[in-house]
């Protein structure tokens, strides 16, 4: 069993339910951080509850849905130790969890349909990091920073 925090802004409130519904149904846990209406909000403040929540409780992962999924998902990646992946389908769910070691998966209700939604949720849930090749690459995105001031 994996615990999930989710989060979304207005444009992602309407599939909310139905995405906490799908991830119990797969015998996870789920914490609903907000919002509570579909009353129009910030993105970037629900992206760092989640992002705040998931890195406070090691091993869970985040759920982040806006219209299209980038908002949201560019203002968690700003929080050091948070992978938030944009996906769009299974494969991109299964290689982000393989390659990336990402902890939120993100989408956008405006772009996705609720069958892919499943299945990438289904896959992120499932698919553990490979590690290897892998482990110094995820080890550098916290340091990229340091690469760009190294680029004047
Ligand atoms: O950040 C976004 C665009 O990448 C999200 O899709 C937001 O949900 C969107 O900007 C919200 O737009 P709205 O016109 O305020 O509903």
């Amino acid at each position: 069993m994996k615990k999930f925090y989710i989060a979304t802004d207005h444009a992602g409130y309407a599939l909310k339910a139905y995405v906490k519904d799908f991830v119990r149904s797969l015998g996870h846990e789920i914490i609903d951080l907000g919002p509570d209406s579909a009353d129009r909000v910030d993105y970037p403040d629900f992206a760092k509850k989640c992002a705040d929540a998931v890195l406070a409780d090691k091993g869970s992962f985040g759920i982040l849905i806006c219209g299209t999924g980038i908002g949201i998902s560019i203002a968690a990646n700003k929080v050091t130790g948070i992978r938030a992946a944009l996906c769009h389908d299974t494969y991109t769910a299964k290689l982000t969890r393989q390659h990336n070691d990402a902890n939120i998966l993100c989408f956008g209700e405006r772009v996705v349909g609720k069958g892919v939604i499943e299945d990438m949720i289904e896959t992120f849930a499932s698919t553990e990091f490979e590690g290897g090749r892998h482990t110094g690459r995820v080890a550098k995105i916290e340091s990229v920073c340091a690469f760009g001031s190294d680029l004047g």
